[in-house]
């Protein structure tokens, strides 16, 4: 969400924003409503005012002054009760129409309404060149019987899995090294639950525009979360932080669970894309100073590939456009991996900056070293998410008969064994 002052003194920007993002929200009428708003407010005070004058001419007034004096505290009264409930309604329109607002994208980002006006701006690592004709995941996993891909469609639906024998003990040891990997760079380990209220996904961005893309717990009032993310931004909802006690740095390990209602006929084959999956997720809650976020999206960035370079994954980083880096960031870098059976490179992690756009939905807020109370700046970036980091894990690593040669830094995962 953006700052009423900050939308009147930056109007260029917010309309450029609105118009690269692809936003359908009418400023002009936000800023009526505002103004209608501000009105309203100032008549109920003057009424306010007004009533209080009245009464205090009361005690000195005769008899028949007090009665059209009471009448005209009573008219006064009315009238505030009238526009107090008009207000209520229209704040709350006020509010919906801010919550759409975008965050201002830097400068620096492609303008585009989609992943094609996407910039790689990095390739690390060089893909394997087979002397043999390579498998994809799915054929690989079949091999190795490392996963039951047809049975459990029938108990649970399309796009779910179960992984099995040793590459169900490399998930979840994968999932526990990337917890530590980040929480080894000072960030707190915290396991967050996917249960979450509608308002943690109104802080966080997914709502109101991705409803249909979460699953919702009707009965219990509560959704379920398609990243810690949701958790975490809403955590120190309502604190005011001491700056001292800055950044809050969180390694979120949590399942996700996502409808991807938009993605009909999209990797429908195997890991890429499913209901279900792990997720460690790295946050930070900064001082609201773009230097120091931009540090911070540094960090997370070069965290992430840390993780890619153990793991001997070919990867390439990705500079974001306006129109596909969603509503609320400033900045998104996407990592995507190199996937040789597809031939191409698949994202598997997102840094994103955001400033105070989720601060000021979810009222995150720090006392600086002057005193002064202020809206905090949010970042997140993936750390490792699975299954789909072991699509490009498994194909990468495979050998002519169909194994799986372990990156060394992860050997001692699986007891020092070099083959899965
Ligand atoms: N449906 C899915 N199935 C498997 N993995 C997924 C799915 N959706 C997302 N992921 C993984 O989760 C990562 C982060 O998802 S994201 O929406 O891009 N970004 C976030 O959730 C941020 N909180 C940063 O992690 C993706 O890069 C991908 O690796």
């Amino acid at each position: 969400m953006l700052g009423m002052d900050f939308i009147k003194s930056n109007r260029a920007d917010v309309e450029r924003a609105i118009r690269d993002k692809g936003v359908d929200v009418d400023l002009d009428a936000l800023l009526a409503l505002d103004a209608e708003v501000r009105g309203a407010k100032g008549e109920i005070e003057a009424l306010r005012a007004s009533r209080n004058a009245i009464s205090a001419r009361f005690k000195d007034a005769s008899p028949d002054e007090r009665a059209a004096l009471g009448a005209e505290a009573k008219a006064a009264g009315a009238r505030a009760g009238e526009l107090e409930g008009a207000l209520a309604g229209k704040e709350d329109e006020l509010r919906g129409l801010l919550m759409k607002l975008p965050g201002i994208p830097w400068e620096g980002a492609p303008v585009g309404p989609n992943e094609d006006s996407n910039v790689v701006i990095r390739t690390e690592g060089a893909v394997p060149a087979f002397d043999f004709e390579p498998l994809d995941h799915v054929a690989l996993i079949e091999k190795n019987d490392w996963a039951d891909l047809s049975r459990i469609v029938q108990v649970s639906g399309s796009r779910t899995y179960c992984l099995k024998g040793r590459l169900a003990l490399l998930e979840t040891k994968l999932m526990g090294w990337a917890l530590e990997r980040i929480a080894a760079a000072d960030f707190t380990p915290i396991t967050v639950p996917a249960i979450a209220r509608e308002q943690a996904f109104l802080n966080q961005g997914q709502f109101p525009g991705h409803v249909e893309e979460t699953y919702a717990l009707p009965n219990d009032d509560a959704y379920l979360a398609g990243t810690a993310e949701v958790a975490l931004t809403s955590l120190h909802s309502g604190e005011i932080v001491e700056g001292a006690k800055l950044p809050i740095l969180y390694a979120g390990y949590s399942p996700c669970f996502r409808r991807e209602a938009g993605s009909a006929g999209k990797d429908v084959r195997g890991l890429l894309r499913v209901h279900q999956f792990l997720k460690v997720e790295q946050w930070v809650m900064c001082e609201a100073d773009p230097a120091v976020s931009a540090q911070w999206h540094a960090r997370l960035l070069a965290l992430a590939e840390s993780l890619l370079t153990a793991m001997e994954i070919p990867y390439q980083v990705i500079e974001t456009s306006t129109g596909d880096m969603g509503l609320g960031k400033y900045r998104m870098n996407d990592i995507e991996s190199w996937v040789p059976s597809l031939g191409k490179f698949r994202e598997t992690h997102s840094c994103s900056t955001l400033h105070d756009w989720q601060a000021r939905r979810a009222n995150l807020r720090y006392r600086d070293a002057d005193g002064k109370v202020r809206f905090a700046h949010t970042l997140n970036n993936t750390a490792l998410a699975s299954p789909r980091i072991l699509v490009p894990l498994l194909e990468n690593h495979q050998t002519a008969d169909g194994r799986v040669r372990l990156p060394a830094a992860i050997r001692d995962l699986m007891g020092g064994d070099e083959y899965l």
